[in-house]
């Protein structure tokens, strides 16, 4: 089957020449965060014209466990559109130039509902959520359990959304009950957010792309469908359960378009999990390329090129993305469970500082950790540890700490992990990486970046322009439809504003810093062993 992309490079009415004709387009982005949902408008330039931003309420049921309202999610959304678009039209603009809307969304949160309803069953269980912990070790005991990452690339833990769903399917009586009559419907919030915005069972819009796809577990890496031997090994029933159709992350029709917003009938042409969108809106194209987004959690991508790369060194193989034949890559990937979640605790739970962006001011009271170490294992410690049983410890608090030592103990875990996983990464792709591109929220403070650096001993680079995330999923939208033609299109875009952070410590000191952090790993394991 042709992608829709290479479908549109054979058809005329797309054709250069007819384009310079019209007025000019737009696409928009939805970013569905795990902190807030956003709606922004890009020219094609990769310019953001029009933005409007919506933090929703994060719930905490019980130590460890992380909730998101499913409703809220769609609303937040619908609010989002309607107020960029009047922001939009405030500019003289017309809404009918924005041609197609992408969508870009927190990875492995887990919704699910009735088809016949199209009624959530309960509140999303988001990515960090470590609920699944006990009924994930027990899978770790079942015979194949070590093989599942050679066909799916994810190791078995309570990350990935199968663990969500079968805890679902455990202990919520409406979810089996929906299960058992074959009504049950389950998608990441990708499918979720498609199906909702095209009316839900008015259409009956159930889809994913490989790149959210391939954050289930259920999906074959290389075939880019459904694994029948994995559905199996998790004894599920193919039957009794509705999952979304895998469709390439670029596509004129799948997707379906808007119904419930001002953007009514816009089509829907793009899907991008958060992090792969990322590498898109970094035009990380060719094999090589990394970034590292510093958003909730970070996440380093690298681009290993056309074939999946199966980590033997704690890294998670993923799809990067599928614009059709020729253009599908993979990623290594490197996951961090908190990084911007652990200046917003020092924020919302101790009052240390009244934003995040005061982290680095408190930070530079002091001259440096003042001998603290925080591995920031609110849910676990993910790659390349993958520590289920550890929670965070701060080591090496004396009479002489302060609000500062703690503050960059904690802006250093995320710069430390990072670090772990560059080595890991390394030894996988047995090829040094000489830069890192960034972006997401944190990368907004200089001293993380110069950290960062310093840690790694390489490059950062920080692009002027930092919604790189929502610009992958508009990237993604615009080749469907003929915004950009090809990869080549976008040489222009997002290159302006550029800050390059270099090394400002010597290899052997770095050594010495991130020595002291595996001791701290490695003290922070097994803390819920008895419980
Ligand atoms: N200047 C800053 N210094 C440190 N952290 C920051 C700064 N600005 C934002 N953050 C952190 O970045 C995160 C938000 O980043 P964002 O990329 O919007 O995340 P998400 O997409 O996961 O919702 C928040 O957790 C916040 O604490
Ligand atoms: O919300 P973010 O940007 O931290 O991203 C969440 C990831 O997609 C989870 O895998």
């Amino acid at each position: 089957m042709l992608s829709s992309f290479s479908k549109r490079l054979k058809s005329k009415r797309f054709s250069r020449k007819s384009k310079a004709m019209i007025r000019p387009t737009f696409v928009g982005a939805i970013d569905q965060g795990t902190t807030s949902s956003r709606f922004l408008i890009f020219n094609q330039r990769g310019e953001v014209v029009a933005t409007h931003q919506l933090e929703f309420a994060q719930h905490y049921p019980h130590p460890g466990w992380h909730e998101h309202d499913p409703e809220e999610l769609v609303s937040s959304v619908e609010t989002c559109v309607d107020g960029a678009v009047v922001e939009f039209e405030k500019q003289g603009h017309n809404r009918e130039q924005i041609v197609a809307v992408g969508i870009t969304n927190q990875r492995e949160t887990t919704v699910v509902w009735d088809k016949t309803t199209g009624k959530a069953l309960h509140n999303a269980i988001v990515w960090t959520d470590a609920r699944s912990q006990e009924l994930v070790r027990k899978l770790k005991h079942r015979i194949g359990a070590s093989e599942l990452i050679s066909r799916c690339g994810l190791p078995l833990s309570t990350y990935p959304s199968v663990s969500k769903l079968l805890w679902l399917l455990e202990n919520v009586t409406e979810v089996k009950e929906a299960y058992e009559r074959g009504t049950l419907a389950f998608g990441t919030v990708d499918s979720w957010l498609t199906y909702k915005l095209n009316g839900g069972t008015a259409r009956n819009i159930h889809v994913t792309d490989p790149s959210n796809a391939s954050r289930t577990m259920f999906m074959n890496l290389e075939s880019l469908k459904y694994d029948a031997d994995l559905i199996d090994w998790f004894r599920l029933d193919r039957s009794k359960i509705n999952l979304p159709n895998i469709v390439p992350s670029s596509d004129t029709e799948a997707y379906g378009s808007l119904a419930t917003t001002s953007l009514k009938g816009t089509k829907i042409t793009g899907c991008l999990g958060d992090q792969s969108a990322a590498l898109v809106g970094q035009k990380g194209f060719t094999a090589g390329l990394a970034k590292n987004t510093y958003g909730t959690g970070c996440f380093l991508l690298y681009n290993v090129g056309p074939k999946p790369v199966i980590s033997t060194h704690g890294l998670l193989t993923t799809v990067a993305f599928d614009f059709g034949e020729g253009k599908r890559m993979y990623a290594l990937e490197g996951s961090i469970a908190v990084a911007g979640s652990s200046v917003k605790f020092l924020v919302d739970n101790f009052g240390f500082i009244e934003s995040s962006s005061k982290l680095s001011a408190l930070a530079e009271e002091v001259e440096d950790n003042g001998g603290c170490t925080f591995v920031t294992a609110f849910s676990g410690l993910f790659a390349p540890y993958w520590i289920d049983d550890a929670r965070g410890t701060i080591f090496g608090i004396t009479a002489y700490t302060q609000r500062g030592h703690i503050a960059r103990a904690t802006l250093e875990a995320t710069c430390f992990q990072t670090q772990a996983i560059l080595r890991a990464m390394e030894k996988d792709s047995g090829k040094p990486l000489t830069e890192l591109l960034v972006d997401g929220g944190m990368c907004n403070s200089d001293l993380i970046m110069q950290t960062q650096s310093d840690f790694t001993g390489i490059k950062v680079n920080r692009p002027g322009m930092r919604e790189t995330t929502a610009l992958g999923a508009a990237i993604a939208a615009g080749l469907a439809v003929g915004v950009w033609n090809s990869f080549e299109d976008l040489e222009n875009v997002n290159n302006e504003g550029r800050t390059f952070f270099k090394p400002q410590i010597s290899e052997q000191e770095a050594s010495k810093k991130f020595a002291r952090w595996e001791k701290a790993v490695q003290m922070s394991k097994g803390w819920l062993n008895d419980e």
